[in-house]
């Protein structure tokens, strides 16, 4: 070989044995060059960089339990691409982790995601970044503002009130005329859910003239969107490779921007009067003032929705535990002298029904496996008992492992893989004996813990009671429903889904043929 050809060979050679044993060790080599004090790294040894990224795909939910299996670390990296994931397996990890806001930013984590779910254009986004998470100083800024009204609206109060007995009263409507007298509905149960929910909600949220009741179509719509959203997301020629999903966005964000334009949200709830005057006080456009609605809208259903279809089946799939809550449920149940009305005390549900508001956490527990997730926006080092002081690098994305956290058996106790309806039930923080509160987090935690929660509480528990008194619902083919299994597989983007919706049959209770029941807030 010429001499300077033989170079070349060995050149070349040389730094692609150089790359090979990079990407081969490479994960390896990222280790050892390691801070102590940062969270231990985990390689991946079959294909570093990318074998992390594939494994969550792959695994959904369950991967941050299976990477983790040997090692058992309370908190740890994974290398993706080019940047750091830093998993939370320890609540007294995850206690400090979110609450320091300022250097550990949810939104700094969730801004890109948002503007695909929604299709925001760029300069509303440089209106939406302006002064995040405070880091200007002051608490001017679309967010912030934002933040603080939604938080202030939905916290226990006349508005929350108002807010709630609107929805309470929607459900009693829908419910009161759904499988009327003798008749028996087949149905898909999570449809049934879905349905009863975004009417209500809509109704109640967005007042009368919302787009759902003006276009009764964008129901199914906004639900066919919420199914096939990552493929909207992933923004690959969207109009060809996920064309049912990214045509329901579309016509859920025409009717919102003609909500605004029409100033529909005059008449909605004080929620958006407020919210929409902000964004358009902020300088968004009404069309982009439209779009933000629709990620109000994924949180005020895209959980609740699933939740429910949970508690409905834990419950009349188990008959001991459905005759259990009939009986503790009856007492917040007043009959008019004539017996033709029946009401329930949604107040009382809560103080005196320890049983139906453990069940509704439990439900909750082994379901809601969405991640926590923060960005580093500052090298910040935590503190917790029991832990040593962990260093947390800039421009590392956190993520606490709420599904591995709620199902662990040194959180838990042993049977923390079952479903135990009384878990929640005796103590006046509502968590068992030596559960710490960074534990419980289908929620989340911190300055962004759900504000809905409350709201959320009362009409899932106020839905549940009504639906356990007014009817039997069974399998389709007759009998006691089967318990649907969870979908493990998939990314968590809400609560979990089930593998397979199931059909039953949903018939008036014998005896309660004829009789009108409502809900009270009080
Ligand atoms: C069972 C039902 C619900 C569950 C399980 C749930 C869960 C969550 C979770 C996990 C977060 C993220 C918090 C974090 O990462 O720390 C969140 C945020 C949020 N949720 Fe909920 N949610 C529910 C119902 C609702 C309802 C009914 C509403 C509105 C009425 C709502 C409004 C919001 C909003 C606005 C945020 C963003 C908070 C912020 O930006 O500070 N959620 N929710």
């Amino acid at each position: 070989m010429h001499y300077h050809g033989l170079r070349r060979f060995l050149l070349d050679n040389a730094i692609i044995y150089a790359l090979l044993a990079f990407l081969l060790d490479g994960e390896e080599f990222l280790k050892a060059i390691q801070d102590p004090k940062e969270p231990p790294l985990i390689p991946h040894h079959g294909l570093p960089f990318l074998g992390h990224v594939v494994g969550m795909f792959w695994y959904g939910a369950s991967y941050f339990a299976r990477v983790n299996e040997r090692t058992q670390y309370p908190i740890y990296t994974l290398q993706t691409l080019n940047a750091r994931t830093i998993v939370v397996i320890s609540p007294q990890l995850a206690a400090p982790i979110q609450r320091a806001s300022k250097s550990l930013s949810f939104y700094g984590m969730i801004l890109e995601v948002t503007k695909r779910l929604v299709d925001f254009d760029e300069p509303s986004m440089k209106i939406i970044r302006y002064n995040l998470d405070g880091e200007l100083g002051h608490s001017e800024g679309l967010m912030i503002e934002a933040h603080d009204m939604v938080n202030a609206v939905l916290s226990p109060g006349p508005i929350l009130n108002q807010m709630s007995s609107t929805q309470l009263d929607k459900f009693s409507e829908v419910l009161n005329a759904f499988a009327s007298g003798s008749n028996a509905s087949e149905i898909n149960l999570m449809d049934f859910v879905k349905q009863t929910f975004t009417i209500a909600n809509a109704f109640t949220v967005y007042g009368p003239q919302n787009p759902f009741a003006i276009h009764p179509s964008l129901v199914q719509k906004f639900w066919d969107y919420e199914a096939g959203m990552i493929g909207v997301m992933a923004n690959i020629l969207p109009w060809i490779t996920a064309r049912k999903p990214w045509a329901a966005r579309k016509a859920v964000n025409a009717a919102l921007q003609e909500f605004v334009e029409k100033e529909h949200y005059k008449t909605a709830s004080p929620l958006i009067q407020k919210r929409v005057a902000i964004n358009l006080k902020h300088g968004l456009t009404t069309k982009m003032a439209g779009h933000a609605e629709l990620i109000l809208l994924f949180g005020i259903l895209g959980n609740a929705v699933p939740t429910t279809f949970w508690f409905l089946v834990n419950v009349f799939a188990r008959p001991d535990l459905l005759a259990q809550i009939r009986a503790e449920t009856i007492q917040a149940v007043s009959t008019s002298s004539d017996g033709n009305e029946k009401v329930v005390s949604v107040a009382m549900l809560k103080t005196k029904c320890p049983l139906l508001v453990s069940t509704y956490r439990e439900t909750l527990r082994t379901i809601a496996n969405l991640s926590s997730v923060r960005l580093v926006t500052n090298t910040h080092n935590i503190t917790a008992p029991g832990h040593p002081p962990c260093l947390l690098k800039k421009g590392s994305m956190i993520q606490i492992a709420s599904g591995v956290i709620h199902s662990a058996e040194s959180i838990w106790g042993a049977n923390a893989k079952s479903f135990v309806p009384n878990r929640f039930i005796s103590t006046a923080s509502q968590l068992p004996k030596n559960v710490p509160s960074a534990a419980y987090r289908a929620f989340g935690g911190g300055s962004v813990i759900c504000p809905g929660r409350h709201f959320a509480q009362s009409e899932i528990l106020g839905f549940m009671t009504l639906c356990a008194h007014m009817f039997e619902i069974e399998s389709a083919k007759g009998g006691v429903m089967e318990l649907p299994t969870r979908d493990d597989g998939r990314i968590p983007l809400s609560v979990m889904k089930p593998v397979k919706e199931p059909i039953v049959k949903i018939v008036r209770r014998k005896g309660e043929e004829d009789v009108v029941w409502r809900l009270d807030l009080n």
